[in-house]
Parts: C-alpha cells; sequence; structure tokens
C-alpha cells in the first residue's frame, strides 16, 4: 500500500470565518458589518439566508473547540470580526467583543491549538460603508488602527497572522459583480478597493515588523489554474488575461511590487486602472513570512468577445463537480504550487483553505459518510504531497471548513464542513471526513 509522509513538522488545520459560524450578530456591543447588512436585503442570499445565528459559535465555542481535541486537530483558522471590537470601525473599543476572543483564542491554546487568525475576512463595520468602505483610502488608516489593538492585544499567543482572506473576491464578487456585500457593480470601483486592501496589508505587515512580534505573517489569496479552452490563440490569449485578472493582479503586487504590464495595459485602455504611487507599490510588496493561498477549482476560459472587461469568459464543461458547480480538478493545485514556487522566489506556502461542498445527509444511524469528500481531500492532498517531492515549499494546509456554516450568497444550502451542523437544533455530528482526516494528522501522512 502506497503511504505518503508530509515533512516532520508539516501544518495540519482546519479553517472558518466569523460571519460565517459565530452568529450573536447583534449582542454584546457587536456594530453593524457589511454582510449584516447584505443579508437583511431581501433576494441578495438563496432564501433570503443570514449570519444572525449561523453555527452559533459565539455561545458553543467551547463543545466545538472540544470536538477539534477528539480529532486530533492541532490547528485553527480562525478570523475576527473587526465590527465585535470597534463596532464604529475606529475609536471606541467593545470591551465584550474582545474578551469574546480572549476567551475563544486561550481556550485554543490551553487545548494545544495553534490559532492562525485572519483579521479580515469580508465583515467590514457598515459604519466604514457608509463612508465608501475599502474605496475610501481613509479606511486603511481604520484597519491599521484595528490590527494594532490586535497585535497588542494577541501578537505575544497568536504565532501566525492573515492580513486579508481573498482580496479578489472582496473586489469582484462584492465591487464589480455585486453578488457579495456590499453588493456595488463598478469596476473601476472594483479594482481600487483591490489596491486599497492590498495597501493595508502591505501597512499592516510593516507594522507588524515594527512590533518585533514573533510569529509569522502572510496574506490570503485565491487562486486558481487557468487553462484555455483550445489551443486556439484567442482561447489561449483568454486564459492569460483571467490569470492575470485573477493571479497575476495580486502575486506580483505583493511579491514583486508591481502590476504585470499587460494588465495595467488592459485595465487602462479599459478606464477601470486604480489609482496608485510607486510607494503604494513598495508598501504592498513588503516582505511576508509566507503566502497563503485557498485552491477549489481550476478556470477554463474561452475567448468571447462580448465579455467584459476582459473578452474572456469561464467554461463549465462537463466534468465532476463539487455541489457548488465547481469542476474537481486536483491536479490544479500541484499546477498552481509549483508555478508560484518557480515565478515568485520560492515563497513559504501555506493552503488556508482547500475543501469542498456536497450534498451530505444524516443516514438512518446518524451518521454522515462523505466518502466524496474523502476523495476529494485525498487527491488534493496527493497534488500537494507531489508539489512537496518537487521541492515546493509548501508547510500546511487548513481544511475548509471544520463546520457546515453560512456559505456567503449560497447561504446554508452549501455543506463544506468536516462536522455537520444541523441548523435546527446546533448539534453537531463528526462527518466520516472528520475521522478521516483525524488519521492524516495523527500519521501525518496519506495511504491509498
Ligand atoms: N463566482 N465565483 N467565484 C469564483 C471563485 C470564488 C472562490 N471562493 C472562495 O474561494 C471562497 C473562500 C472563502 O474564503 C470562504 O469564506 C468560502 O466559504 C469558501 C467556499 O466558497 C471559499
Amino acid at each position: 500500500m502506497q503511504k505518503y509522509t508530509f515533512p516532520k513538522d508539516f501544518i495540519w488545520g482546519v479553517a472558518t470565518a466569523a460571519y460565517q459560524i459565530e452568529g450573536a450578530h447583534n449582542v454584546d456591543g457587536k456594530g453593524e458589518n457589511i454582510w449584516d447588512r447584505f443579508t437583511s436585503i431581501p433576494g441578495n442570499i438563496y432564501k433570503n439566508h443570514n449570519g444572525n445565528v449561523a453555527c452559533n459559535h459565539y455561545n458553543l465555542y467551547e463543545k466545538d473547540i472540544e470536538i477539534m481535541e477528539e480529532l486530533g486537530i492541532k490547528n485553527y483558522r480562525l478570523s475576527i470580526s473587526w465590527a465585535r471590537i470597534f463596532p464604529k470601525g475606529y475609536g471606541e473599543i467593545n470591551q465584550k467583543g474582545l474578551d469574546y476572543y480572549k476567551r475563544l483564542i486561550n481556550t485554543l491554546i490551553s487545548k494545544g491549538i495553534k490559532p492562525a487568525v485572519t483579521l479580515y475576512h469580508w465583515d467590514l463595520p457598515q459604519h466604514l460603508q457608509d463612508m465608501g468602505g475599502w474605496a475610501n483610502r481613509k479606511v486603511i488608516d481604520y484597519f491599521v488602527e484595528y490590527a494594532e489593538l490586535m497585535f497588542k492585544e494577541f501578537g505575544d499567543v497568536v504565532p501566525i497572522w492573515i492580513t486579508h482572506n481573498e482580496p479578489w473576491v472582496v473586489s469582484i464578487l462584492g465591487h464589480a459583480w455585486g453578488v457579495h456585500a456590499p453588493g456595488i457593480k463598478d469596476y473601476k470601483t472594483a479594482l481600487q478597493v483591490a489596491h486599497n486592501i492590498l495597501l493595508s496589508h502591505g501597512k499592516v505587515v510593516k507594522l507588524y515588523r515594527s512590533m518585533n512580534l514573533k510569529g509569522k505573517i502572510g496574506i490570503t489569496l485565491n487562486l486558481s489554474s487557468t487553462h484555455p479552452l483550445t489551443d486556439d490563440e484567442k482561447d489561449v490569449r483568454a486564459a492569460e488575461v483571467y490569470d492575470g485578472f485573477l493571479n497575476r493582479w495580486f502575486l506580483d503586487a505583493v511579491l514583486k511590487g508591481t502590476y504585470p504590464e499587460d494588465m495595467v495595459k488592459l485595465y487602462r485602455e479599459q478606464n477601470i486602472l486604480p489609482e496608485y504611487t510607486d510607494e503604494d507599490m513598495s508598501i504592498i510588496s513588503e516582505k511576508i513570512d509566507f503566502l497563503g493561498i485557498n485552491y477549489y477549482t481550476r478556470s477554463v476560459l474561452k475567448y468571447d468577445e462580448n465579455a467584459y472587461p476582459l473578452k474572456a469568459s469561464l467554461v463549465d464543461l462537463e466534468n465532476p463537480k463539487t455541489d457548488m458547480g465547481w469542476e474537481i480538478y486536483p491536479q490544479g493545485l500541484y499546477e498552481l504550487l509549483t508555478n508560484i514556487h518557480h515565478n515568485y522566489g520560492g515563497v513559504d506556502i501555506l493552503i488556508t483553505e482547500n475543501g469542498a461542498a456536497f450534498n451530505d445527509i444524516v443516514n438512518y444511524k446518524g451518521k454522515v459518510v462523505d466518502d466524496y469528500r474523502i476523495d476529494y481531500l485525498y487527491r488534493h492532498l496527493r497534488e500537494a504531497h507531489r508539489a512537496i517531492s518537487e521541492g515546493v515549499n509548501l508547510r500546511g494546509y487548513y481544511l475548509w471548513s471544520f463546520l457546515d456554516n453560512f456559505e456567503w450568497a449560497e447561504g446554508y444550502a452549501k455543506r463544506f464542513g468536516i462536522v455537520f451542523v444541523d441548523y435546527k437544533t446546533q448539534q453537531r455530528i463528526v462527518k466520516e471526513s472528520a475521522y478521516w482526516y483525524s488519521n492524516v494528522i495523527k500519521n501525518n501522512s496519506l495511504c491509498e
């Protein structure tokens, strides 16, 4: 039987995000955030679901951490809800919000579970959106103020920090396509938002360095290997442009301090190029300790004369898919890891999210036998192992997600968890994939 052993100190973890699991949306002084607002507007979310209760993790976190402990999970990526700390986004601190995260983080550490904290996982305080949100450069300063307080409070006990989760999704889904909060549909705004988020990232990295903290800090990007539908030069160019739009715009800025020339030219021609300075780019590319990658699927592109602004359209192939409709394409993870290793100087990498939504059911024995999810995870971890064996500095893997949770525009219709959540009773059921993952962690290896 083939066994794939990972490096001795490889980080095996699970991941969640505040708005998706906490609930308690207006409890203990928490301010309104843009997802509280966006989900309150009928039509935005599947069946008008919202995160008001979610997995009630705000009240059930001790029970959830017990499950992690039972499974032998030693690393947990969580996010902090900015509006719990600063209800207005800046200024007055909400002590009860701060106390919640102190309890949560201290409980994790007392159980030997290392926290990796994401400072921003999409839940901007609404008060800041009311002044323009991330399109307003002033919000950058407020983000630095929030980060400074988090570093002061938790900098000595949190070993891994992620400034932002997926600036591309915040920018494009939230400000160009309008399918995420705050529901804006304007590419020029979207690209300015992306730039300001990246600038806030760089400023916070510099702040972290100035505080002489002993942990590691990075950023998480959602990346996808891109493929042309055919070898026709128009399709090949479409894939290159989409690669620039999704991947290289962010990778080059953070790791090289420049925006890719081909995309700068395209955005300038389309009059959607953001305003930025050389100084901005120098700050954005402040050296990070690791690059976080969220990988779910590849992207297949074809030339499309009518597709604004890229003249490239995603193609939906008839291949095996997850419940999100995303093609299951494990080799795309290998392609991505090796490309980044070779093109971006061998930067240390953490897979900060990988996982799959499937239509889980509880069987007559009260179990969730999610072999399809085990298959997805196995295949992707095999590709990760292949990349490591070829020299890629992959240091860890955080499975998305620990719990079934609020899947943004899809509400509770999509289940990504390795722990099933019955939203009517808040009962947790550990899925078979969790037991499988527990074994992978214990053995630090994959067995065929
Ligand atoms: N249209 N469209 N979309 C194209 C690709 C979107 C990529 N979505 C992600 O990566 C999100 C990431 C997020 O951090 C987490 O909060 C989400 O729950 C997971 C699952 O969705 C993933």
